[in-house]
């Protein structure tokens, strides 16, 4: 169910072009003791060229089920997911994903951990072509200085951004972030939401990324998918996040609009949904 019907102001600028389509998902994981347990039933979504969307919804409903399914790590049981239009069967360039623990190369310099991806997709471009992109994509994440640092010499917040311009540099179509400021203090955690903002703008990429930090979606986000609880867990609702952009922090939480909004969400998740556990 759609809410909030205030037009968007992102897609609004633009023609709307359907780019992950996830039709009729469900997702069956075989238990120990021999029965199925229905994760996910009959999910459908679909996203657009240059949307950014945030998936919320308790622990263990099935986010990263969902979203391991677009990025083609795992396969769905029932329905399919199509991106650009073709069928995901298996991972591509054209969807990088970023994780909480960042799933960088400790023996590797932050340089060499981009340049090892950019490497293997684009085999066939110069040894300089190849640094030309790698060093882009540094300075796009405010880096240069730490190109030839390995990830035990970086702070949590360098290294999530060593991360996500790993993922950029292949140059996707759609970014897949799983909660990739969990694990960071509230500061950079705002700070790289801002510069996440940033290179989302100008690159002009497709973002889905799961988080469970309200505030952190309503800032981020053009629509919040709200997921129900699990077994058999499914989207609940999608809430239009109309806020203009560039969005500056302090406005939002000037305008009532936000509240509304947080109030929404906040009890869709622990009143509708509400879960024992937390
Ligand atoms: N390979 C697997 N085999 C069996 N069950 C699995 C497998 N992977 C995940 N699950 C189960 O599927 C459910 C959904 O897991 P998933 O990680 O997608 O949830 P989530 O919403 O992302 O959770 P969190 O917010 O805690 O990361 C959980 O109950 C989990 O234990």
């Amino acid at each position: 169910m759609q809410i909030l019907s205030t037009p968007n102001p992102h897609t609004e600028a633009n023609p709307l072009t359907p780019l992950v389509e996830v039709e009729g998902v469900s997702k069956v994981y075989p238990k120990k003791d021999g029965g199925e347990a229905v994760i996910l039933e009959n999910v459908n979504l679909t996203v657009n060229e240059g949307e950014f969307i945030c998936v919320i919804g308790h622990s263990g409903c099935g986010k990263s089920t969902l979203l391991d399914m677009i990025s083609g790590f795992r396969q769905p049981t029932a329905g399919e997911v199509r991106v650009a239009g073709k069928r995901v069967s298996e991972p591509g360039p054209d969807r990088m994903v970023v994780f909480q623990n960042y799933a960088l190369l400790p023996w590797k310099t932050a340089f060499e951990n981009i340049y090892l991806a950019v490497h293997a997709v684009y085999p066939d471009k110069s040894k300089a072509e190849k640094t030309d992109i790698v060093n882009k994509h540094l300075a796009m994440v405010g880096l240069e200085e730490a190109a030839n640092k390995k990830p035990k010499q970086l702070s949590g917040g360098m290294k999530q951004r060593v991360s996500i311009a790993r993922a950029l540099s292949i140059y996707p179509e759609v970014l897949i972030l799983d909660e990739p400021f969990g694990a960071l203090d509230a500061i950079t955690k705002e700070e790289l939401q801002e510069e996440l903002l940033q290179i989302w703008s100008q690159h002009k990429v497709t973002v889905l990324m799961i988080t469970h930090d309200i505030d952190e979606a309503l800032f981020l986000a053009d629509r919040v998918v709200m997921m129900t609880n699990g077994p058999a867990a499914t989207i609940g609702e999608i809430m239009e996040v109309p806020f203009p952009r560039p969005r500056e922090r302090a406005a939002l939480m000037e305008d009532p609009k936000y509240y509304t909004l947080r109030n929404y969400a906040l009890d869709f998740l622990f009143g509708k949904y509400a879960h024992d556990d937390e």
